[in-house]
């Protein structure tokens, strides 16, 4: 579900000139990134997992469509590496929150995916990526997700991005059924789109010709989530999602 940022949000811009840009962040959310990071901390950093389903996400998503998306403020976290996607990580919320850029070269795709139970934001920040939201295989619902088998940790540095890793967590081979999809949206720059377990899975692709860059929010974090082979609806326990820059800071040996 690709949305457009709130248009009472943007609409924000008629304002006088006299108000100082406190009055402006009340008023219209936050305007530069290290505002909503601001917004974020106090929305979110003290959520607990029982009150997750108190976050009111259309605000949460309409301050990620209000902030700029002016390179100047994240030029710092956007890093590429041929052939994958990386994740650099903006803000770590608190360990309530991951507030992350995610840079996809021409080409790239993420694996089918879960969200480990997470509220999902992902807004463009340039050029555009495309969704395709699958159902969940049968044999493989949100509520077996406790089922999962504990992963087996790997170095960070020997794991792009995320990856199929352990063995398949689907039982039953002789359910062999390809994967349906639900819809693909084109998200363009500036939209904010939403996912969670209970809306489905899905797959980001950078279907253009050039680089593509979006911000990511998880609430809660996760680091661990399942994979599924699109001909197969088969699912697997990721390896660790790792980062390749922290704060601006590439991580040493990252996929080395
Ligand atoms: N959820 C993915 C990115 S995407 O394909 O939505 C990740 O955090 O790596
Ligand atoms: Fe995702």
């Amino acid at each position: 579900m690709a949305l457009s940022p709130s248009q009472e949000t943007l609409g924000a811009e008629a304002e006088t000139e006299t108000q100082s840009q406190s009055d402006n962040c009340k008023q219209s959310g936050p305007q530069t990134l290290a505002e909503l990071v601001t917004f974020l901390h106090a929305e979110l950093g003290s959520k607990g997992l029982h009150e997750m389903h108190t976050i009111d996400i259309a605000r949460v998503q309409a301050a990620m469509g209000a902030c700029a998306s002016d390179i100047a403020q994240w030029r710092q976290y956007r890093h590429f590496d041929s052939g994958r996607y990386t994740r650099n990580l903006v803000d770590a919320g608190n360990g309530r929150f991951n507030l992350m850029i995610l840079c996809w070269p021409a080409g790239v795709a993420s694996p089918i995916h879960d969200h480990a139970g997470s509220h999902c934001l992902m807004k463009i920040m340039e050029g555009e990526l495309k969704e395709t939201r699958y159902a969940w295989p049968q044999n493989s619902s949100p509520s077996q997700q406790a089922a999962t088998p504990p992963l087996p940790l790997i170095p960070n540095s020997l794991l792009p991005s995320i990856t199929a890793q352990s063995a398949p967590i689907t039982a039953n081979t002789s359910e062999v059924s390809t994967m349906s999809i639900i819809k693909e949206t084109t998200i363009a720059v500036e939209e904010v789109a939403y996912i969670h377990d209970k809306i489905g899975l899905h797959r980001i692709s950078n279907p253009t010709s050039s680089d593509s860059v979006s911000l990511h929010l998880y609430c809660p974090p996760y680091e661990t989530c399942k994979t599924f082979e699109e001909k197969t609806s088969k699912c697997r326990g990721s390896g660790r999602a790792v980062f390749y820059s922290e704060g601006g800071i590439l991580k040493k040996n990252f996929g080395k």
